[in-house]
């Protein structure tokens, strides 16, 4: 039925790094121009682990000119998601922090693993950042503004019957069933004709979308300004260090 799969693949944890959203939005790009494919899975290669989110080394220490690029690049794959032509289902096998849950709420419909460790949410403010307003926005979209508010500021993260409860995902399935539940989804959305479906994802999405591709630079500009800033910098860094220290 001209269905893809896009397992995440960088392990260990699936951070989106500059390379993996490059070459996310190429092999979207390819399928978007390949007639022959309507629908996309999104899973992850990973085991226990969807995505953690933006690869944090990305924002730490580098230039200006290096988070320049890595932002647009973050930009790019939710543009690229958000307003894909394709059906995308997330098929969520693993936690999902921040950009990982981002990633996921882009899709159209998403599936989750019950497990009581795949926690998901934008927890960015328990980093001392901050998710940005197209983050929020798409967070707005999918549960709702009040859910959205406290989920934001206390940086909820969810376990899969409190995912579902507030609609952040569609449905919670035992783990060995994650694909093919996605699989059966997919063929109802594709029981639906194209252009009628993806004129009324636009409709539903453009206007989102726009607020961003208005202000690309400026939003970028504000990224810049926003992780340069020292404490910041030593926010994400203290973090970084918990993360490593864990092992220890
Ligand atoms: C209005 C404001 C406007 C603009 C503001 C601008 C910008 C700010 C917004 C930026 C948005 C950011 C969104 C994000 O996605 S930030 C990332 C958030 N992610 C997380 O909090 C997840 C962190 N990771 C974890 O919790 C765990 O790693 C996880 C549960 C995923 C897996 O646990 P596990 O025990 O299996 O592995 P670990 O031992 O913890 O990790 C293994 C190694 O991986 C490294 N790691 C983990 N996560 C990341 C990451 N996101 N980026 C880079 N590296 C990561 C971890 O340090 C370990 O490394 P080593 O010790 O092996 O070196």
């Amino acid at each position: 039925m001209g269905v893809a799969v896009i397992k995440l693949k960088n392990p260990p944890v699936n951070s989106l790094s500059l390379e993996v959203l490059t070459e996310f939005v190429i092999s979207l790009e390819k399928l978007e121009n390949d007639k022959t494919f309507r629908g996309v899975i999104v899973t992850s290669d990973c085991p226990g682990i969807f995505s953690a989110g933006l690869d944090l080394t990305e924002m730490c220490g580098k230039s200006q000119a290096h988070y320049a690029e890595y932002w647009r690049a973050v930009q790019e794959l939710w543009l690229r998601l958000y307003l894909s032509n394709l059906v995308l289902i997330a098929a969520i096998n693993g936690v999902s922090p921040a950009g990982g849950c981002l990633m996921s709420l882009t899709c159209d419909y998403r599936v989750l693993a019950d497990n009581p460790k795949y926690n998901m949410g934008l927890n960015e403010t328990l980093l001392g950042i901050v998710a940005p307003s197209w983050f929020k926005d798409t967070l707005v979209n999918t549960v709702g503004h009040r859910t959205a508010e406290r989920a934001l500021q206390l940086g909820l993260l969810f376990p899969p019957a409190e995912a579902l409860r507030v609609g952040m995902v569609d449905q919670v399935v035992p783990e060995d069933q994650v694909h093919s539940t996605a699989l059966s989804v997919m063929a109802q959305w594709l029981a639906v004709p194209d252009h009628a479906r993806q004129l009324t994802k636009n409709l539903m999405r453009k206007p989102t979308a726009d607020r961003l591709v208005k202000q690309r630079d400026a939003d970028i500009q504000y990224f810049l300004r926003f992780i340069s800033r020292d404490s910041i910098q030593k926010s994400l860094r203290v973090y970084l260090d918990k993360l490593r220290q864990k092992k220890g």
